[in-house]
């Protein structure tokens, strides 16, 4: 048996052709677009790439995307003050402050100074606790990406196992929300869970964000599971030691081999989550003008 492959960056293509049109209505209601503030400290060349990318698909979706690039040095009073001027700006929707910060800024201090109703990435208490009440509110892009293709896939998730490798703040324990709010029944497995492998073949749905390059194997997946590896992990490319190779948390060539759908890395779950920031920066829009939020998927 050879998995379908999921194909991430089709779907994520689709989706912000869909986000598109609906920011052209959005632009004609309002009199104005839709704005999103990457906020990046520092110049870690991972993070450039990704604001890079963040700017240039809010561009094409025709919001105004505003790029705030600040020393490494900057200190946490400066980073808050910043965020402080992007809440009070009417014009800006969405706030995005790039992780991971430098160490002499505490993220969660950060975190907590966004304004929850411009928050997103889902990551504000505020967002954290509607996700766990189930009351309308941002939820992490990855995760509500994860969970698109997974409702494209397999429709209904009633009953099925599904097994989150990972216990993030931003993937695993999001993910593992949003899987039980759609009433799968949900494990949460981690570094200390015993007997991982076994743990895994029980898994209709397998998530894997555990974030150690290419650590599920082949023989953890039961016959014909659906397997989504957010894992983004750059490794030496054994070719070229010059060059890196982007793998994920999931050993590819061997769980194609026995998954029913697998995502690849890349094209998997990375180009989705810049999608759901998109469709997340227009919820928040929608919101804030008082017009209705359009359905995303
Ligand atoms: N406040 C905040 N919010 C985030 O959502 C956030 C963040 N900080 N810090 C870093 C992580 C990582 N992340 C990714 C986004 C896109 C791809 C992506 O598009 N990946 C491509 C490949 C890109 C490449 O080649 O490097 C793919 O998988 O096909 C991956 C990872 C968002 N993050
Ligand atoms: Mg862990």
């Amino acid at each position: 048996m050879t998995a379908e492959r999921i194909d991430g960056k089709a779907f994520a293509a689709g989706l912000r052709a869909r986000v598109a049109e609906q920011v052209a209505a959005f632009t004609a209601a309002a009199g104005r677009k839709p704005a999103l503030a990457v906020v990046l400290v520092g110049e870690d060349p991972a993070s450039q790439v990704y604001v890079r990318n963040k700017h240039r698909a809010a561009e094409e979706a025709g919001f105004e995307s505003i790029e705030i690039r600040l020393p490494a040095d900057t200190g946490q009073a400066d980073l808050l003050a910043e965020v402080a001027r992007l809440n009070a700006d009417p014009g800006v929707d969405g706030i995005l402050v790039q992780l991971p910060l430098p160490e002499q800024i505490a993220s969660q201090a950060v975190i907590l100074a966004i304004d929850p109703d411009k928050d997103v990435d889902g990551f504000h208490p505020v967002n954290v606790g509607r996700l766990g009440l189930g009351t309308p509110g941002f939820v992490p892009c990855t995760p509500r990406g994860c969970m698109m293709l997974l409702r494209d896939r397999l429709g209904d998730l009633s009953g099925l196992h599904a097994v989150v490798v990972g216990r993030s703040n931003i993937v695993g324990k999001p993910m593992a929300q949003l899987l039980l709010a759609a009433n799968a029944t949900v494990t949460i497995a981690h570094s200390r869970t015993r007997s991982l492998p076994v743990l895994c073949r029980t898994a209709d749905i397998l998530v894997a964000a555990v974030g150690r390059p290419e650590m599920i194997q082949g023989d953890w997946i039961k016959p014909g599971a659906t397997v989504i590896d957010v894992g983004v992990n750059r490794v030496p490319n054994p070719d070229d030691p010059q060059k890196t190779r982007l793998v994920g948390d999931v050993h590819y060539d061997s769980a194609v081999q026995r998954a029913g759908a697998i995502t690849p890395v890349p094209g998997g779950v990375g180009p989705m989550t810049i999608a759901v920031l998109l469709a997340n920066t227009l919820d928040a829009a929608c919101r804030r003008a008082g017009l209705q939020v359009p359905d995303a998927a």
